[in-house]
């Protein structure tokens, strides 16, 4: 029987299986007959929508060994045997559907592309995560500058002591809260009447004090002052009343009734600055979204929050957005969300339209349904617009049933227990999870020691001496900067490394190799058909050329695939596919490609890894050290405080000090404004704590701590145990020589390094020097006459007259030279490429002897032999690893004065 609810949520903790749930979800749908384009599946980040895909194909593939199939089986009402049979067909229609598996903010830039007319944008557009700060900040000033606002900007920063850069941060916070701030006004006023009043006061109290015999010289002190800024600054009229310290002895209840009309003239001066903060601020707004526009309009470029907000406009604001909508709609009938805790509310109003029209059955999808999963406590995201109440906000208005998985999946019970027993005092409304009957064992280990670093280095150092595999150690850590400090300690401990640079899609091998296909259709350099063929290991063939007019680029790049068949297991290419519905053109995509900021498949990447808290959401390793955060936290102190009421923006305050002790309003938001923050601060430590399947490691050190707030006792629970699994085969590097004329080649990357040391000249005189000898394909006068004229090509424009002829004197030279040619009698590799420590480096020519290896480096001139000698060590111990044979390495000078071969 079918156990398919229409509208169902999961609120359930880490590890439980929501996203276990949701791939269920998904290819349930499938199986009952849902195509997968009209299923529409939201994540939060890149990786997690191409997790999402990969685990689809995965589990479809591996089915009968699932988890996964009793529980399709159990939501479609399907026999096992019913699903196996047909799951290859709907691996199939899964494979060639245009799915829409992709983050939020990706599906937003698709609307926006459709209907970007109505924003006066043509639908070519590029986005990226932020805008150009520089460019934004100047056409700011200079807006500000026309508009005559320039004393406006200078009061708001005076006001809030803040620097113009910080201004920026609150003008942004304005322009993305736009839309709930639209209800909100505020009133400029220059009436200082307050003032008189606080004054008057201030001058029955001096009396009373001055009639009253016991006064102390400290009284008389503390009520002698001159003026509102000096009362303003006082302690005393801050108090709740006057019956107290020094007044004591002087106090008659009139005195009270003075103090809080000072109290309340106080209140309507902070009013009164806050308002006219808000009112300024306001203002800056209009030309900020004007320079924003302005600059998106010139650059094409917009950020997410743009096409966020623009997408909102559209939508909510046309007079035909029902029309759009169903223009949307019709091509949507399933709706699955992820990670829905982090949904900002002006993201939930863009799908809410479409929730309701898939929810409520009477529109284009007659069967339609609606899924989503999140974890409130797993809410990290409240900075960005992220309010947690939407949760069960969203629920109640789309009539969807909630449901909780309480059993882990993922830890083990040492782990899981210490979870509950963490957190449980500490998070409201905590439920404990269940262990899974097999989860018997786990290890957590919490460990105070002021020298951070050290401690993460010898726990790292243990873990692999223990055997432990070191894809499966992860370091999270409280920010980017720990992460680099980490990330260099164990670089220089020979530790491998990888971080979100070494992961990024566009460097792996399978995407370049597409990549240089797609180069070779569109510029017709020989080259590229080279490049791609030597990446996917095949001899050299033809290419047939394609006019991209004509051709979808999509099917283009479907179509490489399939026809050399380099799809098999390569998930990097799955989500290059998608990442490629991004760019409206091959021009877009060959010029844009390298600022794509997609990772790639974790599979083929081998390192420890190294992240932060934020960026761990969503995965699990075997082994997690959560370390300490190795700066004192700056203290937060947002200008603007935002008060909701469930979802509903209800009040703004402007921070100003001393206010909360007057301002009852004012301090309520701020407590609870301070509440929120550490709840933040909790759910991350609990995000961190859950990633870890068998061990966690703590590290923390005795003060201003990450964990302050958890109070955790040093000591550990059950036994460090790891599983020593069989190491994974070496990655072959062997095929890799690949040449590359106009980027990442050895002669950029040489030029990258060298640039700051030598002068222009000299560095352009090497790497021509490198080019020519890269392009020779054999060291005789022949190869020499060709490589030459491909040098003059490239080269010509910036060599200096007798350079050229110097460098053809010194080539020649080197293909002379006995000891020279005596060293390379071997089969050649130039410009090879080697993976090695997760960096791309390039051998000039690697030559393979008998049962030996020579590796060359060749330079043009010795001043910086120390540095060369490193690095050629450096390839000749990723070649001797990778061969396990014996490897010379030799620098190969073309001087002025000869050819000189030095051994390293
Ligand atoms: N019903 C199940 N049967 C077998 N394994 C499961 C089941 N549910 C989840 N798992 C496994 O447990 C682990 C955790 O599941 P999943 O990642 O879906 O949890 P989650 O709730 O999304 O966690 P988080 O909130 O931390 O992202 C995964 O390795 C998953 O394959």
């Amino acid at each position: 029987m079918s156990n398919f609810i229409n509208n169902l949520a999961y609120e359930a903790s880490a590890g439980s299986g929501k996203t276990f749930m949701l791939v269920v979800r998904y290819l349930s749908l499938l199986f009952k007959g849902a195509e997968a384009s009209k299923i529409l599946a939201l994540t939060f980040t890149n990786k997690a929508a191409s997790e999402m895909s990969e685990r689809i194909v995965e589990t479809l593939e591996e089915l009968e060994n699932r988890g996964e199939l009793a529980e399709i089986a159990k939501v479609t009402g399907f026999s096992k045997e019913y699903l196996l049979e047909h799951r290859t067909q709907i691996l199939k229609e899964f494979l060639s559907a245009n799915t829409k598996i992709m983050t939020i903010d990706s599906f937003f830039t698709h609307i926006l592309r459709k209907f970007s007319l109505y924003a006066s944008l043509m639908p070519d557009f590029t986005t990226a995560s932020a805008q150009h700060e520089h460019k934004l900040m100047s056409r700011f000033l200079s807006e500000v500058s026309v508009a005559n606002k320039r004393n406006v900007l200078i009061d708001l920063s005076l006001e809030s002591k803040k620097r113009v850069s910080d201004i920026f941060t609150l003008l942004n916070q304005f322009y993305e809260k736009k839309e709930e701030l639209s209800n909100f006004s505020y009133t400029k006023s220059f009436d200082k009447s307050y003032e008189a009043k606080a004054l008057e006061a201030l001058e029955n109290i001096q009396k009373i004090v001055a009639g009253c015999k016991g006064a102390s010289a400290t009284l008389q002190k503390a009520v002698n002052v001159d003026g509102f800024e000096a009362l303003i600054s006082t302690t005393w009229v801050y108090q709740e009343t006057l019956e107290y310290w020094v007044f004591k002895k002087c106090y008659i209840p009139e005195m009270d009734s003075n103090l809080q009309v000072i109290q309340e003239a106080i209140q309507e001066y902070f009013h009164q600055r806050e308002q006219n903060f808000f009112y300024a601020l306001n203002e800056l707004v209009e030309l900020y979204k004007k320079s924003k526009k302005a600059l998106y309009i010139d650059d094409s470029e917009l950020s997410f929050s743009d096409v966020t907000l623009l997408v909102y406009e559209i939508l909510h604001r046309l007079d035909d957005s029902e029309f759009l909508y169903f223009r949307l709609d019709s091509t949507i009938t399933h709706m699955l969300l992820d990670e829905f805790q982090d949904t900002s509310i002006i993201q939930y109003e863009i799908l809410k339209p479409l929730i309701n029209e898939i929810t409520s059955g009477t529109g284009v999808s007659e069967e339609g349904s609606f899924f989503f999963v999140g974890d409130v406590k797993q809410s990290i995201y409240r900075f960005r617009g992220g309010v947690s109440a939407l949760f069960g906000e969203v629920a109640k208005q789309n009539a969807t049933q909630v449901d909780k998985l309480r059993t882990n999946y993922r830890s083990q019970k040492e782990v899981v227990e210490f979870v509950n027993n963490t957190f449980i005092k500490k998070i409201k409304n905590y439920t404990p999870q269940l262990v899974r009957d097999e989860a018997v064992g786990g290890y957590v280990s919490i460990k105070t020691n002021d020298e951070v670093l050290e401690e993460v280095l010898e726990q790292v150092q243990n873990l692999l001496a223990l055997g432990a595999d070191r894809d499966e150690i992860a370091i999270l850590c409280a920010t980017n900067g720990d992460g680099e400090a980490v990330k260099n300690l164990l670089d220089g401990n020979g530790i491998d490394v990888v971080t979100e640079t070494t992961t990024k899609l566009i460097n792996q091998r399978s995407v370049k190799a597409v990549l240089e296909y797609l180069k070779y259709l569109y510029f017709g350099e020989e080259l590229y058909r080279h490049n791609f063929f030597t990446l996917i290991s095949r001899e050299l063939e033809p290419i047939e050329r394609v006019d991209f007019n004509r051709v979808n680029l999509l099917d283009v790049i479907k179509n490489v695939i399939d026809r050399y068949e380099l799809f098999e297991n390569d998930f990097h290419l799955l989500r290059f596919m998608s990442a490629v519905q991004n760019y409206q053109d091959i021009e877009a995509l060959l010029f844009e490609y390298e600022r794509l900021d997609v990772s790639a498949a974790a599979s083929d990447i081998s390192g420890v890894r190294v992240l932060t808290i934020h960026k761990s959401k969503g995965l699990e390793y075997e082994h997690v050290i959560v370390m300490d955060r190795l700066k004192k936290a700056p203290p937060s102190r947002d200008s603007i405080i935002y008060k909701y009421d469930g979802i509903n923006l209800q009040s703004i305050y402007l921070r100003i000090s001393g206010r909360d002790k007057i301002d009852l309003d004012y301090a309520e938001a701020l407590a609870r404004e301070k509440a929120l923050i550490e709840e933040d601060s909790l759910n991350a430590l609990y995000v961190a704590f859950t990633r870890a399947r068998e061990n966690l490691f703590i590290v923390k050190k005795t003060k201003d701590s990450l964990f302050d707030l958890l109070e955790l006792q040093d000591g550990s629970f059950g036994e460090l145990h790891c599983e020593v699994k069989e190491k994974k085969k070496q990655v072959q590097y062997g095929e890799f020589h690949y040449k590359d004329l106009y980027y990442g080649t050895q002669a950029e990357i040489l030029a990258l390094e060298e640039e700051k040391e030598e002068d222009l000249a000299n560095i352009n005189f090497g790497l021509a020097t490198h080019y020519t000898l890269e392009m020779m394909d054999s060291f005789d006068e022949v190869a020499i006459e060709g490589a030459l004229d491909m040098c003059a090509n490239k080269f010509g424009f910036a060599l200096e007259e007798g350079e050229f002829s110097e460098l053809e004197r010194r080539v020649n030279a080197l293909v002379q030279n006995r000891e020279f040619l005596d060293l390379v009698d071997g089969v050649h590799y130039k410009e090879k490429g080697i993976k090695y420590k997760n960096n791309l480096r390039y051998i000039d020519l690697l030559v393979k002897k008998e049962d030996s290896w020579v590796i060359i480096d060749y330079k043009t001139g010795e001043q910086f032999e120390d540095e060369y000698k490193k690095q050629v060590k450096g390839y000749m111990r990723a070649v001797s690893e990778i061969t396990n044979e014996k490897v010379e390495g030799y620098l190969c000078y073309l001087l002025g004065n000869g050819i000189k071969l030095k051994k390293v």
